[in-house]
C-alpha cells in the first residue's frame, strides 16, 4: 500500500518499477561521480482530474501509465546530476509543469548500483541500493526521504543476546557470542526537504557510519545495535530530522563449532525476526 506525506489520498495512480540506465557512454564524467547512473522509478499521482476514469470510465484527462513509463525513461536524458533525491525531484517538478491537471506527484527512485572495474567495463555492485522519495505538489516540497535499503552485515561475533523473558514458551539458549546476520534497511528525512540535496554525500557517509557502527559495537541485541546507529545518525548529520531502521535478524543456523575460534554455519531459515525503531530529533 502507497502512502503519502500530504495525507490520505481518495485516488491515485502511476508506473512501477521503470528502469532507466544513464550512461556517459564517452566515459567523461566528473571526479567521484560515475559514468552509470541505474534507477528504477514508481511514480503516483494524484489529482481529481483523475476521478472520472474511476467512477465513469472517461478518460479524457488521463495520462496513460505507459506515458508515465516513457516520460521517466526519455527525460533520463535530460538529467544532469547523479544522486537520487535531485532525480525525483526533476522527475516530479517535470511532470508537474508538463500536465496542469496533475495535482501532486510521489516519484521514487532506487539506485541500480555498477561499480567501475575497468576504464570501460561495469558490473552490478550492491547488495545495498540507495533510495530516495519526494512528493511535490504546486505549493511545496512535501517529502524528501533518503535511504539504504538491502543492508547485508556479517560480524564474526560479539554479539550476545541473553536474559530475556524464560518461561513455559522458550526453547532458544542464552547466547553470549553468536556470529551474527542481519539485513537492515535504513530511510530518514530532513529537517528542511532542501537538505536532501547533497549530491548523493549524506547517503556514502551514513553507509560508511553504518559499517563502522556494525564492526566497532559489541552488542547484546539488534535493536541495540540499531538504536547505536540510529542516535549517531542523529548526532552526526545535523540536517537529518527523523530516521527510521528495520532490521531482520537473519543470524545463520549453527552446523558445527569448535569451541569459538571456527564454525560451520547455513542460512537461516524461517521464520526470522524484524526490529523496527525510528527516531526523531
Ligand atoms: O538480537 C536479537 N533480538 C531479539 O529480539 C531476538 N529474539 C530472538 O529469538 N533472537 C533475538 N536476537
Amino acid at each position: 500500500m502507497e502512502r503519502f506525506a500530504s495525507g490520505w489520498k481518495r485516488n491515485y495512480y502511476g508506473k512501477a518499477d521503470v528502469t532507466a540506465y544513464r550512461l556517459h557512454r564517452d566515459g567523461r564524467v566528473p571526479e567521484g561521480t560515475s559514468a552509470v547512473f541505474g534507477a528504477n522509478v514508481t511514480m503516483l499521482v494524484y489529482g481529481d482530474a483523475f476521478w472520472p476514469t474511476y467512477t465513469t470510465g472517461d478518460n479524457t484527462d488521463l495520462v496513460a501509465t505507459d506515458s508515465m513509463k516513457n516520460f521517466i525513461q526519455r527525460e533520463t536524458l535530460d538529467f544532469d546530476g547523479n544522486d537520487l533525491e535531485q532525480y525525483c525531484l526533476f522527475l516530479a517538478e517535470k511532470f508537474l509543469a508538463r500536465y496542469p491537471q496533475v495535482e501532486g506527484v510521489q516519484v521514487s527512485a532506487t539506485d541500480v548500483p555498477y561499480a567501475a572495474r575497468g576504464a570501460w567495463t561495469f558490473s552490478p555492485a550492491g547488495p545495498e541500493r540507495a533510495m530516495a522519495r519526494v512528493e511535490v505538489t504546486r505549493a511545496a516540497c512535501l517529502e524528501a526521504t533518503s535511504g539504504i535499503r538491502g543492508f547485508r552485515l556479517l560480524r564474526l561475533g560479539g554479539s550476545a543476546f541473553k536474559g530475556f523473558v524464560r518461561d513455559e514458551y522458550t526453547t532458544l539458549p542464552e547466547i553470549t557470542n553468536r556470529p551474527l546476520h542481519m539485513w537492515l534497511d535504513l530511510e530518514w528525512q530532513y529537517v528542511q526537504p532542501g537538505d536532501a540535496l547533497t549530491d548523493g554525500a549524506t547517503t556514502r557517509a551514513v553507509a560508511r557510519l553504518t559499517h563502522d557502527v556494525f564492526d566497532a559495537f559489541e552488542s547484546g541485541s539488534i535493536q541495540q545495535i540499531i538504536y547505536a546507529l540510529g542516535m549517531r545518525m542523529l548526532a552526526e548529520f545535523p540536517a537529518i530530522a527523523q530516521v527510521h531502521l528495520e532490521a531482520n535478524n537473519r543470524t545463520w543456523d549453527t552446523v558445527t563449532e569448535r569451541g569459538e575460534a571456527i564454525g560451520v554455519y547455513t542460512d537461516a531459515r524461517p521464520p526470522y525476526g524484524c526490529l523496527g525503531l525510528s527516531l526523531r530529533r
